[in-house]
């Protein structure tokens, strides 16, 4: 199949391109490379421009009448930048995300899925997983700009007799086992990053965010799935749009390893795998962290038949081997 991937230059987009083409599928490449990377494209089918670009859409949906589905990735994803710069994330996440999904409907690309997230959620109880009917409570405006934009799908898919999906990610960890791509953020703000540019560093001290919320250990929980696992769960709701007798539809499905762990067993982990010498304190709450919560995966498994295969310990093994070959990469020639 071939298959339009928005912001294919990303992490995870450029991950689930790698994953489309060992399983034999074509992808298109569209991305503004504003954050994405030029190295991710190379020798891929790419177009340059923005997704709400009329021009660069034009191009695209012309030069490739055969595309079966649209795999859209290109987001803003900074939390506290929306809570910033709201307006931005409105703008990017559903305006332009809206402008996408109707120049692919009217191309009569009929296959929609799209990149949510877990923070959609009302935090969890404790225990318990969350599942696609849980709470709702979208603290942030990108929380916020992802879920209408579910909505905007689900009510145009109808319109428009078209399939869409909304996968809802948890925390994406690890880099594509072969290596072609992974996290490429110079100074990340997110627990793995963090860990991984102190231990490439040699060592320094990573502090936790506050140990005083109601979990096992004191430290926010959350659910940690490899970016490869993630990956093939695009391929299996491809599979299943594509297969679906329904000609239209639109299904939000829990993408995560459904494992709670907190930061602390992060930690303890990432020093176990990494043997780095690092200091670890406890600081305050970060502002705006909840206790947290992982994900009920039932649908995804019962209906996709998708289920993680990767270990924690992987992904972070293959962050850390991911890290020291992206640095390496960008040395003049090469040079350490
Ligand atoms: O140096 C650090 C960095 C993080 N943490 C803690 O680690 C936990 C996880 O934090 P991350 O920033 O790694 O992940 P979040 O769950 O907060 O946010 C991520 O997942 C969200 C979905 O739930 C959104 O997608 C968001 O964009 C993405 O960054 C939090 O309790 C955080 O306070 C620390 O203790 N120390």
């Amino acid at each position: 199949m071939k298959i339009l991937v928005t912001g294919g230059a990303g992490y995870i987009g450029r991950t689930v391109v790698s994953a489309l083409a060992d399983a034999g599928h074509t992808p298109v490449i569209l991305d503004s490379l504003v954050v994405g990377r030029p190295e991710f494209v190379e020798g891929q089918v790419f177009y340059h421009g923005d997704i709400a670009d009329g021009a660069v859409l034009g191009r695209v949906f012309r030069e490739h009448p055969d595309l079966d589905a649209v795999m859209h990735f290109a987001a803003r994803i900074d939390v506290e930048e929306s809570t910033r710069l709201p307006s931005l994330y409105y703008t990017e996440n559903l305006a332009k995300a809206q402008v996408l999904l109707q120049a692919a409907l009217a191309a009569g690309v009929k296959r929609f899925l799209f990149s949510s997230t877990a923070a959609v959620y009302q935090a969890g109880r404790p225990g318990e997983g969350l599942r696609e009917d849980s709470p709702l409570l979208p603290l942030s405006a990108y929380a916020s700009s992802k879920l209408m934009f579910e909505r905007v799908m689900a009510d145009i898919c109808r319109e428009y007799g078209a399939f869409g999906m909304a996968l809802r990610y948890f925390n994406p960890v690890g880099a594509d086992p072969a290596m072609r791509s992974g996290p490429f953020r110079p100074d990340p703000s997110h627990l793995l990053g963090k860990l991984t540019k102190l231990s490439a560093r040699g060592g320094g001290t990573f502090t936790i965010n506050g140990d005083d919320y109601e979990t096992r250990d004191g430290t926010p929980m959350r659910d940690f799935i490899h970016v490869w696992d993630l990956a093939q769960a695009h391929l299996a709701a491809l599979t299943y749009m594509m297969d679906s007798a329904e000609e239209t539809g639109f299904e939000v499905m829990n993408v995560g390893s459904s494992v709670g762990v907190t930061v602390r067993e992060f930690v303890d982990t990432f020093l176990e795998v990494s043997g780095s010498p690092l200091n670890v304190v406890v600081g305050a709450r970060r502002p705006g962290d909840s206790a947290g919560a992982f994900a009920d995966t039932t649908r995804a498994r019962e209906i996709l038949g998708w289920v993680p295969r990767l270990s924690l310990r992987q992904g972070i093994a293959d962050a850390l081997r991911w890290e020291q070959i992206w640095q390496d990469r960008q040395q003049p020639n090469g040079a350490k």
